[in-house]
């Protein structure tokens, strides 16, 4: 009897040290992953192609911007994103963040607003010299205060020889944005899609109105005088078409070579032909081909057959080529009068000719 209490006394004992050993083991385990997080090992996670976070009353780009970001913690971050990833399976995390650094992008997509910029940068992140931040972070225009070191840590980690990105809209309107991009590095490259002012302004009143419905007509919003036919510039779906205007304050910081003028109309019947200017552009060699896009008939625009971090093919959401309402044809024919002076000087300082008549 006293025998058997002493054997059951210590293999309790046995089994207690053991239990505490396993404790021990999984604590070390877990304050190894918090430590590796909080250095900001696991905060780049490859994001879900076309992720969209809605965010209420951004009139830039809808559901595309980085509010509040950098209050998450990464490890917040982190499990954010896998829920969100369908394709991103855990054991592939540490293969693909661990790598390279953040650095600042030497190349942006700054607009225009509906001209085509996620398309662009979707079409751009298939190449795998090309990494890029998949919302606009808004820093040159909204987020300045943040400071720079802010702005770098939003960047994916990218190698040597790969370019950092990003695409903010509304930079090309901004008037402080060419200054702070020129403090930045004055060597950054500036893409610009730009897309026929009238069809652009029309695309940019419907994404109003989807928000909206009870907003007034388009021609109400256009015209300051409907009898006159006066134009109201300063209604920001006009006056962000007037591109001649904006371009001459970029220019005061950064000479034309440092631009490049996509068409947001041969983006969609061409985009492998304007793909293959984009990359010359970058100084990339030219993988994104005709091969990686088909036109999908029911979307009526092209698509990936095979997006960055996905094998299936994939157009852009909803929000991208929605229908747009009829406007009468006598005020397309005013506002196309009002744009061509401002178009022409366009082509003429661009020494492009985008063909909008
Ligand atoms: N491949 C493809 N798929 C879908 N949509 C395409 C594509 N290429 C260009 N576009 C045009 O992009 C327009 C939206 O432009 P942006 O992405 O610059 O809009 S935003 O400023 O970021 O909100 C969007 O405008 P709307 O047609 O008015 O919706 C499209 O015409």
């Amino acid at each position: 009897m006293g025998c058997s209490k002493w054997s059951a006394a210590f293999n309790f004992g046995h089994l207690k040290a053991q239990s505490k050993l396993s404790v021990f083991f999984t604590m070390v385990l877990l304050f190894t992953y918090l430590l590796y997080c909080l250095n900001g090992y696991c905060d780049s996670l490859p994001r879900p192609v076309y992720e969209h976070q809605p965010v209420s009353g951004n009139d830039g780009a809808e559901g595309e911007q980085f509010l509040g970001a950098h209050n998450a913690s990464p490890v917040s971050l982190v499990r954010k994103q896998l829920s969100h990833s369908p394709n991103v399976h855990p054991s592939n995390i540490s293969i693909a963040n661990n790598f390279g650094s953040k650095k600042f992008p030497q190349a942006i997509i700054i607009g225009v607003k509906k001209g085509g910029t996620r398309a662009l940068l979707e079409f751009l992140r298939v190449h795998p010299d090309v990494r890029a931040v998949g919302a606009e972070p808004h820093f040159f225009d909204r987020f300045y205060d943040r400071g720079l070191e802010w702005y770098r840590s939003l960047m994916p980690r990218t190698l040597e020889g790969q370019i950092t990105m990003e695409k903010t809209p509304s930079y090309f309107i901004t008037k402080e944005s060419p200054q702070r991009v020129h403090s930045m590095s004055r060597q950054t490259k500036l893409i610009v899609v730009v897309r026929d002012p009238v069809t652009r302004a029309i695309s940019d009143y419907t994404q109003t109105l989807s928000k909206s419905p009870r907003l007034p007509s388009f021609q109400r919003l256009a015209f300051r005088n409907t009898t006159t036919g006066l134009i109201d510039t300063s209604w920001s779906a006009i006056r962000i078409g007037i591109y001649a205007k904006h371009l001459e304050n970029w220019l005061r910081y950064f000479p034309l070579s440092r631009f490049l003028f996509v068409s947001g109309e041969w983006l969609v019947t061409d985009p492998a032909g304007e793909m293959g200017r984009v990359q010359d552009f970058l100084g990339l060699k030219r993988v994104v081909t005709d091969k990686h896009f088909y036109f999908n008939q029911t979307k009526g625009f092209p698509c990936l057959k095979k997006p960055e971090g996905s094998s299936r093919p994939r157009c852009l959401g909803k929000s991208k080529g929605r229908p747009h309402p009829l406007i009468p044809s006598e005020v397309l024919l005013r506002l196309r009068d009002f744009y061509r002076p401002f178009n022409l000087k366009f082509y003429q300082m661009t020494g492009q000719d985008f063909g909008w008549i």
